[in-house]
């Protein structure tokens, strides 16, 4: 039978973390878990409620009483899964500038982090799980078989970003961020993440400026091939 495998892919925002870690469980038939998506569900839900982004001991029972889980993507729009928290669909609820603005302070507090990565945990114990965010090798999954961390650098993935929400709203929309706003959004996130981000000490670094997605998954299933 073949051994369970339960691979790792970290990095920044806008690094490709998402785009090829979905693509990397579809190929290789692995259940996909973005637990970005799951600090982000939670910031929606302590948004919506009112909570001060500050308070870790109210998050943290926020976190315990939640309800938020990462679907099938049972609507063709786009989305890699369907994300409810409480039974409500709030898949794209999460990618507002509101969420993405307070997600880093929200999901930077111990009470916090101890629930979603004990959630995080009991998810990838059937293995055969391909798990993106940000500390997935270095301390949800430190015996993972396969631990990658893409990187890029800040304008890249401030450029890539941009790309994809100039894509996803238009170019009218009133939503629609400048590079500038996002370059400026992305630093904020690097610098309040920097702690829970660093590379594990047996991960792959992968450097993606100058690399395509398939590039990048191609060095991947390289490296998988050789273990
Ligand atoms: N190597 C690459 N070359 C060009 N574009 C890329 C590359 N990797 C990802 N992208 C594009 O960059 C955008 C951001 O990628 P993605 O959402 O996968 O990043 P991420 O690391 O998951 O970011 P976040 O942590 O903020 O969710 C997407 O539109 C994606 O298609
Ligand atoms: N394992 C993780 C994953 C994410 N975070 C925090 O959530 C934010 C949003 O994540 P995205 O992947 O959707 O960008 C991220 O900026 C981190 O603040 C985390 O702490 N740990």
């Amino acid at each position: 039978m073949e051994q369970a495998e339960r691979i790792a892919i970290d990095g920044p925002a806008g690094a490709g973390k998402s785009t090829v870690g979905e693509r990397l469980a579809r190929c290789l038939g692995y259940l996909y878990i973005d637990t970005g998506a799951m600090y982000r569900a939670l910031t929606w839900l302590a948004l919506q409620r009112g909570l001060d982004p500050h308070d870790g001991e109210a998050l943290g029972r926020l976190a315990r009483e939640a309800s938020i889980v990462i679907g099938y993507p049972h609507i063709d729009d786009g989305r890699q899964y369907t994300v409810t928290v409480n039974g409500e669909d709030v898949t794209w609820a999460i990618r507002s500038p509101e969420v993405t603005r307070t997600v880093s302070l929200v999901s930077s507090h111990p009470e916090v982090r101890r629930v979603l990565i004990e959630a995080q945990r009991a998810l990838a114990r059937a293995g055969r799980v391909v798990m993106v965010g940000r500390d997935i090798g270095a301390v949800v999954l430190p015996d993972a078989e396969l631990k990658i961390y893409l990187t890029a650098s800040l304008e890249e993935r401030g450029r890539r970003r941009y790309a994809e929400l100039l894509e996803r709203l238009g170019r009218d929309h009133p939503a629609l961020p400048s590079f500038e706003e996002v370059l400026a959004d992305i630093r904020r996130r690097d610098e309040i993440d920097r702690d829970n981000m660093q590379p594990a000490p047996d991960a792959i670094v992968i450097e993606t400026d100058h690399l395509s997605v398939a590039q990048v998954l191609e060095r991947i299933c390289h490296i998988r091939g050789k273990r």
